[in-house]
């Protein structure tokens, strides 16, 4: 049975809507609340969109109301769908306890351990269930493009390399690149997934282009001036390392003095919308 959008809230932004929907997820099994950026050319003829995930913390909200987004979006007649981080309203034991594991940690994969895989299903809620929603019930084409930040800007990359049919492009701001090699990754990893280190290989975005994985480019952003790249988090040099073996295409720009916040994203969004754009119109 097709789930019903139902709209929570509704902003005028640049001539477009921000509106926010919930929804009950049959893959998550809990309500969940999403964004939407519709440009005004949505009001006339349907729109590719552009899927953002975002990183630890977060909810459907950061980005939309951080990254100074709508106006070149509409521009463009490009929507952008902001899915949340983590399933919602459950309560399973530990799972509000830290930032970085759990409710805002889902880590856009499919978890196989209990009492996580009865929700923590994020992959399959991001690639198939909340796009076919949006896309029957929103004036969107399934046209897609995905891109995201840090936990998120991994997802992305993992999406992407896992569906390359699905999303035109791909980019990335500060993402975690190699989580089997991360604190983050490690904890979140082992947690959804057990202590079996072959299984999180289909999760890393290293090892999927290590083992053959392909898209036609990727496109990635990272602050120089970034805590999380200091503390290993992030590992941008173990995404490049695999790029050049593999031979996949990778523009991995360092963006002198930025940070990991939203004003390094705000600085860069434009970039990425217009290198998305550019994309799904030639492939419209
Ligand atoms: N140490 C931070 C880590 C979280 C963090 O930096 N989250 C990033 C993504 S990894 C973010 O986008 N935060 C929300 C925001 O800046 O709006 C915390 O405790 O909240």
């Amino acid at each position: 049975m097709t789930s019903m959008l139902t709209e929570v809230s509704a902003n005028r932004s640049f001539g477009g809507w921000h509106r926010r929907y919930r929804h009950y997820s049959s893959v998550l099994d809990c309500e969940m609340t999403f964004a939407v950026y519709l440009p005004p050319a949505a009001e006339v003829r349907l729109v590719p969109a552009l899927w953002w995930l975002s990183g630890l913390t977060c909810t459907d909200e950061n980005f939309m109301q951080k990254a100074g987004a709508h106006g070149v979006a509409a521009e463009l007649g490009m929507a952008i769908v902001c899915p949340d981080t983590s399933p919602r309203g459950t309560e399973l034991p530990g799972e509000h306890d830290s930032y970085d594991f759990g409710s805002g940690a889902g880590f856009y994969l499919n978890a196989t351990r209990e009492p996580w895989n009865a929700h923590y299903r994020m992959y399959d809620y991001v690639t198939r269930e909340l796009p076919a929603l949006v896309e029957e019930q929103l004036p969107l084409t399934d046209q897609k493009s995905i891109s995201g930040h840090s936990m998120g800007g991994h997802g992305a990359l993992v999406c992407a390399l896992r569906n390359p049919e699905l999303f035109s492009s791909v980019s990335a701001f500060a993402p975690v690149c190699n989580p089997s090699r991360c604190p983050w990754g490690v904890k979140a990893f082992s947690g959804y997934l057990g202590d079996d280190r072959e299984s999180w290989k289909e999760w890393d975005a290293c090892e999927l282009i290590r083992g053959g994985a392909r898209v036609k480019e990727l496109l990635v952003d990272q602050g120089d001036a970034d805590n999380f790249l200091a503390d290993g988090q992030l590992q941008p040099e173990a995404l490049r390392d695999a790029c050049e073996q593999a031979r996949l295409p990778l523009q991995l720009r360092t963006q002198p003095d930025y940070d990991h916040s939203y004003f390094f994203i705000a600085s860069f969004i434009e970039d990425h919308l217009r290198h998305h754009a550019g994309v799904l119109n030639a492939t419209r």
